[in-house]
């Protein structure tokens, strides 16, 4: 049985940021993962994951200045250093909640770009490099055009390629359902073909991004899937609720820990 992580980016928006751990414990999750913590001091958030007994499945590095539409600096030119230091606050973070998955945000580049993609790929395997001191594992994201334009990753055949040819073992893929379906469709075959790189999933419904219980996908065949593939990480519920996050839970009841 998959085991679920509440996204609390997008999910118990209805509550304050530190109160959507709660909320996801009661509501069943063992799990939690979310965008950016940065906005609340570290300790904080482990106190609400020990009050919980949570587990912190994944959050993301700092994306640079997201207000004014940025979207990751691992590809654009000239910010490394400024990665470095975004490495160094993601992994204090890391050390409170115990997370032992970071997605590092690629940026908005052209990915025909060769600066661009000599300065992504440098910044993956040193990032990776980092982590791998701290046993962390780094994930990268193909992410769809609809929802971010312009983003660099937007292949899953890119992502795959760059995990093969770094050959990092903490390196690996963040096979997020939702933009897979809309970049290229064929899930349950790329499931089985990249589950030996994948390090996280992620799951909503197409075209929506709501809750997992209907429209293009068939999540309950995906689900029984991935558990014949036999993996063993997180599954991400990065959905928008389409009304109040508990009144959508109904496709949740047979996974809620007990
Ligand atoms: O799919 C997504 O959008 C996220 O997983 C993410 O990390 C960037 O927004
Ligand atoms: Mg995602």
């Amino acid at each position: 049985m998959p085991v679920f992580a509440a996204n609390l980016t997008m999910m118990f928006t209805e509550l304050p940021f530190l109160d959507r751990f709660d909320a996801a414990a009661d509501a069943g999750f063992a799990a939690v993962e979310y965008l950016f913590p940065y906005e609340v001091p570290p300790e904080a958030i482990a106190e609400r994951l020990a009050r919980n007994s949570l587990e912190q499945a994944l959050f993301n590095l700092p994306p640079g200045d997201w207000a004014a539409g940025e979207r990751g600096i691992a590809a654009l030119p000239g910010r490394f250093d400024a990665l470095k230091s975004d490495v160094d606050k993601a992994l204090d973070y890391a050390a409170a909640t115990g997370a032992k998955r970071l997605h590092l945000m690629a940026g908005l580049a052209d990915p025909r770009d060769r600066e661009a993609a000599s300065c992504y790929r440098r910044s993956v395997a040193c990032t990776a490099e980092r982590l791998a001191d701290e046993g962390i594992d780094l994930l990268i994201e193909p992410i769809n055009g609809r929802n971010m334009p312009g983003y660099f990753l937007n292949d899953f055949g890119t992502a795959e390629r760059l995990i093969a040819e770094l050959a990092l073992p903490n390196l690996k893929l963040q096979f997020d359902i939702y933009h897979r379906q809309i970049l290229h469709g064929d899930v349950a075959m790329a499931l089985r073909h990249l589950m030996p790189v994948t390090g996280h999933i992620q799951i909503a419904s197409v075209p929506s991004r709501h809750e997992p219980d209907g429209e293009e996908l068939n999540y309950h065949y995906l689900f029984e899937e991935i558990d014949r593939l036999g993996y063993g990480g997180f599954v991400g519920c990065e959905y928008n609720p389409r009304g109040q996050t508990l009144d959508g839970l109904g496709w949740f009841k047979p996974f809620r820990r007990s």
